[in-house]
């Protein structure tokens, strides 16, 4: 299994190459050269624990890493850092399943990758001998940049500078990333959007001079956002594991088909579960939940993909997105490695915001459906939730909670859906309480609902802050020159 630029460039590279590299050198995202197959009739599947299940759907991803690599990156990555022994446990809440993939260090589903990754880019750097550090530029809006410098936080040969919009994240979210220890992490607010991070963030990875001047310092740039084919294969796993789960709750037979509702920003989520679906998972619809931010919503309906709208900064910050940067990776699989359509396409969005398939091409958005959510209708899901079953969702999970609703009432699937949950309601308290409140005061959410204050938000209120610049998108570029001093 070797790994290819979405955009065409004549080269293949391994998984640890790919990891590296974390973007191709064309600007496209590495796209695996096959998907492989995972039979979930196989002898193991049913007997697996999370750490298993990893390894046996990672593996044909990472070819180049030995068995025993792989193993230890798995075994130090999914420990007691994750508060829930299955890792990822699967709640049934009245007819509902929640997925729940927030009980890693940093509360949100982004520790599911982020607790990997460092481990499988230090044994990339050994396995490629590398004698440059790597330096993991990472654009967030809120859940990634703090997941990705728990992660990579002193890890030796590495170092990592986050951006985030500085008016578009949670209090928590924000007090998450700005305590943040390790004399390797640097995170910088902007004067912007995540958008914006994020375009700026891939135009440092291929400014020629930016990283010859990297060179020079023997350094090297890499990428923890889920761009990182690093990101996505772990996310993978955990669509195996919810089938797993229900089958082994006898909720579904084995081979049933499912349904799943995920939250939408960046579409890396919902990327990870539609390769699950190419590699044999039985999953009839995946359900692409957004915000008001709903571009994807608009795009799975028409065919038509315009980024030329207001960007909102929503009461569900860490999908407010307007470019999502892991699409390129499905439009690779409906242009049939026609890289001269994907490139027009992509100078499209850059040069105009907007491009539009034509009708033979849509047929592979019909495995999708979409739908979205506006911040008041996010607040009465979650609401609503807690009056019927006294469980408190987060507003990511509530837009997935809601167009899946959409979903059955339109469709009147007979089938089982799956809402993925992305975050800790400790991270987004606003929402549930009605008003803005600050890091010392998430109590308030436990005397409502008697959830258990997570102990890394309660310590959050002593910690120190350690981080505090703030710079103009413009200014990005020079930030990042002067925090790794070249
Ligand atoms: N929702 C993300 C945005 C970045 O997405 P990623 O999955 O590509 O890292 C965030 O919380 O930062």
């Amino acid at each position: 299994m070797k790994y290819k630029s979405t955009r065409g460039l004549n080269e293949e590279v391994t998984a640890s190459q790919a990891i590296l590299n974390g973007l191709a050198a064309d600007g496209g995202l590495y796209i695996p050269t096959q998907i492989p197959r995972y039979e979930i009739t196989n002898q193991r599947f049913l007997n697996n624990t999370y750490q298993e299940l990893a390894f046996d759907i990672m593996k044909p991803f990472l070819e180049d890493f030995s068995e025993k690599e792989l193993k230890s990156c798995i075994v130090q990555a999914y420990d007691e850092k994750f508060t829930n022994e299955l890792i990822a446990p699967i709640k049934k809440i009245g007819s509902d399943y929640y997925l729940e993939l927030f009980h890693g260090p940093t509360l949100a589903f982004k520790d599911m990758a982020l607790s990997i990754l460092p481990y499988l880019m230090t044994t990339s750097l050994k396995k490629q001998k590398i004698k440059e550090d790597v330096v993991i530029l990472t654009a967030t809006s809120g859940d990634t940049g703090k997941a990705a410098m728990e992660g990579f936080s002193d890890v030796t040969h590495t170092k990592i500078i986050v951006f985030y919009p500085k008016e578009g994240v949670s209090a928590i979210q924000e007090r998450q990333m700005l305590t943040q220890k390790g004399e390797n992490t640097f995170v910088v607010g902007i004067n912007g959007n995540f958008d914006e991070a994020q375009t700026a963030v891939k135009e440092m990875f291929n400014d020629k001079e930016l990283n010859q001047l990297l060179a020079n310092n023997k350094l090297r740039f890499s990428s923890a956002n889920s761009i990182n084919i690093g990101r996505l294969v772990p996310q993978i796993v955990y669509y195996f594991y919810a089938y797993q789960q229900l089958v082994l709750s006898k909720e579904i037979t084995l081979g049933d088909k499912i349904n799943v509702s995920v939250p939408t920003g960046n579409f890396g989520n919902i990327l990870a579960a539609y390769y699950a679906k190419k590699m044999g998972l039985p999953i009839e619809t995946l359900i692409c939940a957004s915000n008001k931010n709903n571009v994807l919503t608009e795009f799975f309906k028409t065919g038509t993909y315009d980024k030329n709208r207001d960007f909102f900064v929503t009461n569900s910050p860490s999908m407010d997105i307007l470019i999502s940067s892991n699409l390129e990776r499905l439009l690779a699989t409906i242009t049939k490695g026609n890289t001269q359509r994907l490139n027009r396409f992509m100078s499209d969005l850059d040069v105009q915001g907007s491009y539009s398939l034509e009708q033979d091409e849509q047929k592979e958005l019909l495995e999708f459906y979409s739908g979205f959510a506006t911040e008041s209708e996010i607040e009465t899901v979650v609401k609503a939730v807690f009056e019927a079953d006294k469980y408190v969702i987060d507003p990511h999970t509530a837009v997935a909670k809601k167009v899946a609703e959409d979903h059955q009432k339109e469709t009147n699937t007979p089938l089982k859906t799956v809402i993925v949950s992305t975050a800790s309601p400790y991270k987004f308290p606003a929402v549930f309480l009605g008003e803005q409140v600050d890091t010392d005061e998430v109590e308030k959410l436990h005397e409502l609902t008697g959830l258990e204050i997570p102990k890394s938000v309660l310590e959050l209120v002593d910690l120190p802050i350690l981080h505090d610049r703030v710079v103009n998108v413009s200014d990005m570029k020079q930030s990042v020159v002067s925090i790794l001093s070249l």
